[in-house]
């Protein structure tokens, strides 16, 4: 096709969208004409004629039945559930690691006992850092600012209270709400998972009620923040109405500092870094910020190669770490594939699916020989929170969906700021746009989470009312970005 053509194509989308996705307006509007021109034909004695001659019995059961279904939609339909609010972890100046910090402190660890980490990974992780989309601000927990850092149990557990406790401080303050009026807990945090467990250690601190439903999901990778939601969802969902859950999502770093030399191993010591989430969420649309659209997981870890692709392990040498595949990207737009497929048609509109399914049929009678279409998911969402894994990660979901710069802004600046959160990464993200006051009543919101397993989760959000005011973990940042983020970082 010439590209004058395309450009006139492109010209008539938005006319064609206008038509497909008000159909069913487009289709009554000239019904209704022709009802009422047809009713004025007929004149007003006409018409009360008709319907006095029409039986009573027929009038009862037409409205009964209208009524009858209008009331089980309504009993039977799920119920609603809103985000209250959301706090982030705001990390310190004192756990800052700067590049230089960083990697100071990696030469040293290469001169502690046991550890195998040598010169060689020293600048593996250089290069690594100048290429991974991470800034100078990013946090490591107070136990790997020593040399050796620590990773035991006691220097873990500091972390984790300082990361949760004070997002949750923060939330309860937000919200006003009281621990014992939290019905739900829910916490995600992949790789430490002591005895008690993260809902013991948050219960017995705020002195919650003893019939509080709780769960910890570890294990479960950085897309667990999106499962904890669903989860949490489902249990409000048959709990009284207006109850509350409160959902924390981090990963604790401390006892995962790798000090051996294999490559894939050492990835993970450059992205990681500290972060942590507390959300609220309720059935009671009363003080509620969001709404809950849709909560879509979808798993590719049937197939070898995904299950593999993030691997906590020992290397030779007996240096527990997560090994992270190069594969991952390839598996990434899979299971992006997968999770798009299936959140699609419950979010896109009717033009799009259209579009969709027409290339759909042209590929199947065609042979192949048509490029498949890729629905435009901007008609569906205003703001996009893609995991900020990494920059390639976010590189590729960025040419997987067609997304603009500014749509993966917050992931990039997130990455840049925070580094990998984990789970939590997808609200820094919605607290960038927040911040930057880009949110606006009846938004739409997708985030997207990946990681081991492999699964790519997705959660759908409807803005009710942006936030007042830019508190939260960009307070002291925000006026400083977007920044520009090259492609290697140069000195
Ligand atoms: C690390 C990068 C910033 C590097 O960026 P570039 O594309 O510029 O560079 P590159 O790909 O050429 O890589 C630079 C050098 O690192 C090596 N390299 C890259 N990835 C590697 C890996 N996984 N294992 C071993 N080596 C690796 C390359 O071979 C190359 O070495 P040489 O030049 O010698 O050949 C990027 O690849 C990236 O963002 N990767 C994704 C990181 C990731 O997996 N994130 C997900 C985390 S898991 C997660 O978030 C979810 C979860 O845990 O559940």
């Amino acid at each position: 096709m010439g590209s004058s053509a395309a450009h006139q194509l492109k010209q008539l989308k938005p006319l064609y969208q206008h038509v497909v996705n008000n159909f069913v307006a487009v289709l009554a509007a000239p019904l209704a004409v022709a009802a009422v021109v047809n009713a004025a034909r007929v004149g007003p004695d006409e018409l009360l004629g008709r319907l006095q001659a029409l039986r009573a019995v027929h009038v009862f059961f037409a409205v009964f039945v209208a009524a009858a279904a209008v009331t089980l939609y309504v009993m039977l339909r799920p119920r609603s559930v809103y985000l209250v609010d959301y706090a982030c972890f705001r990390t310190r100046p004192n756990c800052r690691v700067p590049f230089a910090t960083f990697l100071e402190h990696a030469k040293l660890v290469t001169f502690v006992e046991g550890a195998s980490i040598d010169e060689r990974s020293v600048r593996f992780m250089t290069r690594l850092l100048e290429r991974s989309g991470l800034g100078e601000e990013t946090c490591l927990p107070p136990a790997h600012h020593y040399i050796p850092p620590y990773r035991n149990m006691e220097a873990s557990r500091a972390e984790v209270e300082l990361v949760i406790f004070s997002a949750i401080d923060d939330l309860l303050a937000k919200t006003g709400i009281s621990p014992r009026a939290i019905d739900i807990l829910v916490v995600n945090c992949s790789l430490f998972a002591p005895i008690p467990s993260f809902t013991d250690m948050i219960i017995h601190r705020y002195g919650m009620r003893p019939d509080i439903r709780n769960v910890h999901l570890s294990g479960m990778g950085c897309s667990a923040g999106l499962i904890s939601v669903g989860l949490a969802k489902n249990f409000l969902q048959v709990a009284p109405k207006g109850a509350h859950a409160l959902v924390v999502s981090t990963e604790t770093i401390t006892p995962n500092y790798y000090v051996g030399k294999e490559r894939a191993m050492l990835l993970p010591n450059c992205l990681f870094r500290m972060g942590g989430a507390a959300v609220l969420l309720s059935t009671s649309r009363a003080r509620a910020r969001f709404r809950l659209a849709r909560v879509v997981r979808t798993l590719t870890g049937a197939q070898d190669s995904a299950y593999r692709c993030v691997f906590q392990e020992e290397d030779g040498e007996g240096h527990r770490g997560i090994n992270l595949s190069k594969d991952l990207m390839t598996i990434a737009g899979d299971a992006l594939k997968a999770n798009i497929t299936a959140i699609g048609p419950l979010v896109l509109p009717a033009s799009e699916q259209l579009l969709f399914a027409l290339s759909f049929i042209a590929r199947r009678v065609l042979n192949r020989r048509v490029k498949p279409y890729l629905p435009d998911f901007r008609t569906a969402f205003e703001h996009f929170c893609i995991h900020a894994g990494g920059r390639a990660v976010i590189d590729e979901l960025q040419r997987s969906l067609g997304l603009s710069d500014q749509d993966v802004e917050a992931s990039r600046m997130a990455l840049h700021r925070f580094g990998n959160t984990s789970s939590s990464s997808v609200w820094y993200e919605l607290a960038y746009i927040e911040a930057k006051g880009r949110m606006r009543r009846g938004d739409r919101v997708w985030m997207i989470g990946f990681g081991s397993g492999f699964k790519c989760n997705s959660a759908a959000w409807e803005c009710i009312a942006p936030a007042r005011t830019a508190e939260g973990p960009w307070a002291e940042s925000i006026s400083r970005y977007p920044v520009d983020i090259p492609e290697v970082l140069k000195h």
